[in-house]
């Protein structure tokens, strides 16, 4: 039985004080970590505090991307070092919005998972299709390259510890969710995937979470499915109410 997992990724929304107030507002009511994984990815800058907000909860917080580099003249960037050190225990790797603004690419990706373990970090690492590929038929071996890739040069026992999210670029932000069928088939494509490049043992620890507009009133049926162990949620994440009923359904599941 695979923890459930649910990771809000507050992107470039908020400011300090609307961050530490919903910190607040929700941590003592965030569900026990024994039954399943609550994450907040906040922007760079409030991390610290959000930490400390977070001390004596089960909330977990977790950065939105960072360098693979321990440290060096990277202007504007932030290293797995300076996360660890800060209390931060996720980072997400391979958001298609790093991809396609920031030139992430399946190589960056694979050094930043690599450098995310070095440091004590546990990984969000992002994979999906656009819809013209998805259209064309392309979505399985899409995914399945992109996750051959990120893992290239893993241990098992990483693998086993990594969250893999599973988000189709045309789902993302759009209200258009991927139906908790396709989505199912899509993840299980992931994990037939991972259970070729090391064991059926790995595939079966793997969590996968299922990212596009996810929200409380389509989280139950996702993650009814078999393949389906948590989300990666945007929009639906930045209201405190909305997040502690994804919370909840993460916890029934
Ligand atoms: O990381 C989260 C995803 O990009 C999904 O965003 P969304 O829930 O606003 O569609």
């Amino acid at each position: 039985m695979r923890k459930p997992i649910i990771a809000g990724n507050w992107k470039m929304y908020k400011t300090a004080s609307e961050a530490k107030q919903f910190v607040e507002q929700v941590s003592g009511l965030v569900p026990d970590a024994s039954k399943m994984d609550s994450v907040i990815c906040a922007p760079s800058l409030f991390l610290p505090q959000l930490v400390v907000s977070a001390e004596n909860s089960p909330l977990r917080i977790g950065a939105q991307t960072m360098h693979e580099a321990v440290e060096g003249a990277f202007t504007g960037e932030i290293s797995p070092v300076q996360l660890a050190d800060i209390g931060v225990d996720y980072v997400i790797i391979g958001h298609s919005e790093r991809r396609q603004y920031f030139n992430e690419t399946d190589d960056s990706v694979n050094k930043k998972v690599h450098a995310a373990f070095e440091h004590g970090l546990t990984p969000i690492v992002c994979v999906g299709e656009t819809l013209a590929q998805r259209q064309d038929g392309n979505t399985g071996s899409v995914v399945e390259k992109q996750v051959a890739h990120a893992l290239n040069g893993l241990s098992g026992q990483q693998v086993e510890k990594l969250v893999l999210a599973y988000e189709p670029i045309w789902a993302i932000g759009t209200g258009k969710t991927a139906t908790a069928e396709d989505a199912n088939e899509v993840c299980g494509i992931i994990r037939g995937k991972v259970a070729d490049l090391y064991s059926e043992q790995t595939a079966d620890q793997l969590r996968i979470q299922y990212g596009g507009s996810v929200k409380p009133s389509n989280i139950e049926e996702l993650l009814g499915m078999q393949h389906i162990d948590g989300a990666l949620v945007g929009g639906a994440s930045l209201e405190a109410e909305s997040f502690l009923q994804l919370l909840e359904a993460g916890n029934d599941a």
